[in-house]
Order: C-alpha cells, then sequence, then structure tokens
C-alpha cells in the first residue's frame, strides 16, 4: 500500500503541499455567476498567476516540494487507467440537462489527448460557444425551459474556481484523509479531483479515509487543525455541521479504519456563521509552538466542545469545556502559556478589514515562521514584533477568491516538531 501522507501538526516543518495554480477556470467567472461561485470579484488572471508563482517559489526557497493538484489527478488518473470513470462522475455531477448535451460534452472530452489538459479543462468549465451542440430535441422539459429558470448563463458546465483553495476539498489528518462532502454544490465538485488521488495516485492510493464525500453532512478542510498526533480542532461553521463532526468522530474512533487513526480528542469551536467566518481558519490559525492569530471577533463568543473515545462499542463522549479559550488550547497543546495574537492589533476597524482579506489565514512552514498575505500590513507589523518570522505573499489578486495562504495549501507532509 502506497500512502506518503503525514501530518501530525500546524506547524511542524513543511515537506510536502499541495496547491493548484488558478487557471482558465477564472476566465469563466462573469459577474451573474460571482455569488453562486463563491466569489466576491474577478481576479486579474495574469496576476493572480504572477503571485501564485510567487507563493510557490517562496515555498521551494523553504525547501518545500510543491505538488500540483491537477497533475497528481491526471498521474492518478493515468496509473488506474481510470480516465472513463471519472468522466463519467464528473459529467454526472456536470449539472448538464439532457442526453445529448451530455453526450456532445462527453465527445469534446473524450477529444482532449492529455490527461493533464483534459482535468484542466474539467476544471475550466465549458462555454456554450466552445462547442457544436445538438439542435435541442425537446425531449425534457429542462431543455425547453433551460437556462431562463436557471438564470441566463453561457456556461454550459460551471467552472471551478475555487480549486486553489486546495485546503477546503479534503485534508490530509495523521496518515489518512478526510473526503469532504462540501457545503456548496458548485464546490463539491472538487471532492472528485481528491477521490481519484487517494484511490489511485501510485504514492497517494489507498489512503485511510476519516470521512467521505458520499456522507450525508457537510464539512471543509478549513475548519481542520491539526493541534498534535492525538488532538484535532475543528470548526462547526458555515461549512461545517455538528453532525458532520459527530460522523468524523465516529469514524475515528470506531470505523473500519479506526485502528489506524491515531486521534483521540476532537476539539470542535463553535463559530458564528457568516461569510466573513466561513472556516475556522478564517479567523484562527496556529503560527508557533505557543501561539496563534486570531480574529477578536470570535473571542468571548465561543462555545467549545471535547469529544472523545467512550467505553462502549460505538459510544463517543462528549463534553462542553467552559474555560477560557487560552485555557482551553493549552489543555489540547499540552503547552503552559498559549498567546493570541489578534488580527488588526486590536483595532476593530482595522481587524474586520484585514480579516476580510485572511490577516488571521497563515501557513507554518516551521515553528514560528509563517506565510502571510502582504496587504495585511497592520496584522503583520504585530506579527513582526511577536517575533514571527514572516514570508509575504503577494495578494492584490489572490485575495479576491477570499482565502488565504493556508486556504491556497494542502500539506502532504510535515515533520514532526
Ligand atoms: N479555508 C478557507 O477559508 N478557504 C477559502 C475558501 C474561499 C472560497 N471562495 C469559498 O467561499 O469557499
Amino acid at each position: 500500500m502506497a500512502n506518503g501522507l503525514y501530518v501530525h501538526s500546524e506547524i511542524g516543518p513543511l515537506k510536502k503541499v499541495c496547491l493548484h495554480r488558478p487557471g482558465e477556470e477564472l476566465l469563466n467567472l462573469t459577474p451573474d455567476d460571482l455569488e453562486r461561485l463563491l466569489f466576491d470579484d474577478i481576479p486579474f488572471l495574469e496576476v493572480a498567476q504572477a503571485e501564485h508563482d510567487k507563493f510557490a517559489e517562496l515555498l521551494r526557497e523553504q525547501g518545500v516540494e510543491v505538488l500540483y493538484l491537477e497533475k497528481l489527478v491526471a498521474e492518478a488518473l493515468d496509473a488506474a487507467g481510470s480516465r472513463e470513470e471519472f468522466t463519467q462522475q464528473w459529467l454526472a455531477e456536470s449539472g448538464l440537462k439532457g442526453k445529448e448535451a451530455r453526450a456532445a460534452v462527453k465527445e469534446y472530452m473524450d477529444s482532449i489527448e492529455d490527461t493533464k489538459a483534459f482535468v484542466d479543462k474539467c476544471i475550466a468549465g465549458l462555454r456554450e460557444n466552445e462547442i457544436d451542440l445538438p439542435v435541442r430535441s425537446s425531449s425534457t422539459l429542462s431543455e425547453l425551459v433551460g437556462a431562463d429558470q436557471d438564470g441566463e448563463t453561457d456556461l454550459l458546465v460551471d467552472p471551478m474556481p475555487n480549486t486553489y483553495f486546495t485546503r477546503d476539498p479534503f485534508a490530509v489528518v495523521g496518515r489518512g484523509v478526510n473526503l469532504n462532502h462540501m457545503f456548496s454544490v458548485t464546490r463539491n465538485r472538487e471532492t472528485l479531483l481528491g477521490k481519484y488521488i487517494f484511490r489511485d495516485h501510485p504514492e497517494y492510493k489507498d489512503a485511510p479515509l476519516w470521512y467521505r464525500r458520499d456522507s450525508a453532512f457537510h464539512t471543509e478542510g478549513g475548519d481542520v487543525l491539526n493541534i498534535n498526533a492525538h488532538t484535532l480542532a475543528i470548526g462547526i461553521s458555515q461549512r461545517t455541521q455538528a453532525a458532520a463532526i459527530d460522523a468524523l468522530a465516529q469514524n475515528m474512533f470506531w470505523g473500519d479504519n479506526a485502528e489506524k487513526c491515531e486521534i483521540t480528542d476532537i476539539y470542535a469551536f463553535n463559530i458564528p456563521v457568516s461569510r466573513a467566518f466561513m472556516h475556522l481558519d478564517t479567523v484562527f490559525t496556529q503560527i508557533d509552538v505557543d501561539k496563534f492569530t486570531i480574529h477578536p471577533g470570535i473571542m468571548g463568543t465561543l462555545q467549545v466542545f471535547r469529544l472523545t473515545k467512550g467505553a462502549t462499542e460505538g459510544e463517543v463522549k462528549i463534553e462542553e469545556l467552559n474555560d477560557t479559550l487560552e485555557h482551553i488550547l493549552e489543555k489540547a497543546t499540552g503547552v503552559d502559556a498559549i498567546k493570541l495574537i489578534k488580527c488588526g492589533g486590536g483595532d476593530p476597524v482595522a481587524a474586520a478589514r484585514e480579516q476580510w482579506n485572511d490577516g488571521s489565514n497563515t501557513l507554518a512552514v516551521a515553528p514560528g515562521k509563517i506565510c502571510v498575505y502582504q496587504r495585511n500590513s497592520v496584522t503583520n507589523d504585530v506579527l513582526y514584533k511577536e517575533g514571527l518570522d514572516l514570508i509575504v505573499v503577494p495578494s492584490a489578486e489572490l485575495s479576491r477568491g477570499r482565502g488565504g495562504p493556508r486556504c491556497m495549501s494542502m500539506p502532504f507532509e510535515r515533520e514532526d516538531i
């Protein structure tokens, strides 16, 4: 069994990370589709790519091996001969209406010889004017009513513009993976990419899954923080339902792969439901052994629960922790004194503005050494003063998707601390 996954913390020296360079999917964003596709503005692709290339280069300079998601998927499909199966599933989840349209898109996708180019196209989406669609057969009501009902759109298949936020469709925990069922229909298609990597890729196949994309409840990787080998923090948020955490705990403690799972304690943080706070990592990330960045807006309002394995088959114990966040984190991490560093330096206006552009969303490449967005200058000054080593990522265009360095990365391997 091949499985090159190993993540036991948020801050251990980063060895391998999975990214996606934003591609033509961003050229298929139009103002009318922004809200549905979970964007707030249309990034300028050329600049977004240059910023992303810089992010990758900065990571490589730190000795991190950068893996590209689309390449991994292509390698997985080629290695296992599973491109046909993938295509069928991608088509089934593409929102295409009618047999004829589906057959025409299938023919077009099959004609792309190179598997990497095919995966890029699956992510980019398809415009109506890209293929010769057969005249509508009028054989189904949905074809007759068509776009008028769904709102005008010139897209035949939606793009997956959020793919560069590799943090969310799956999350590596220990030596296994939460393969998520995501909150939105549009983003849930990204989990298909993960399904084939962790099933078919020569280096990452047969990964034990702690969560499955066909689960009933939704959860996303931005809510998952690896505190240590045995402790997981997870947000109850707009994107992760409490019921998904119940299911995850059940799988980790009692599921088919439970003997491979090292997690014994799951801390569930109930954060306010809003677009600005969509995931736990938009308000809270670990940056050093004893330090976290935090959006001050959530302090004092947090309800926290601890889930542990019960004594009888299938039992999960749940206790509510009534203590300060610092004390709860001290207990979770085993560190004597935890320091919470406020985004925006405590100024509510700077905090709200910089949190909107992911001031609390940092990626650690080692304890105390973190990637941050350049634009969050107030928060970055505070972090410098606290002694952190900052790797500054240009962010004028990347930030328009509402995700920061942590959102744009999924660690596959970290050294233990
Ligand atoms: N972990 C994260 O906070 N990811 C950012 C995701 C942004 C994306 N536009 C979304 O709404 O899902």
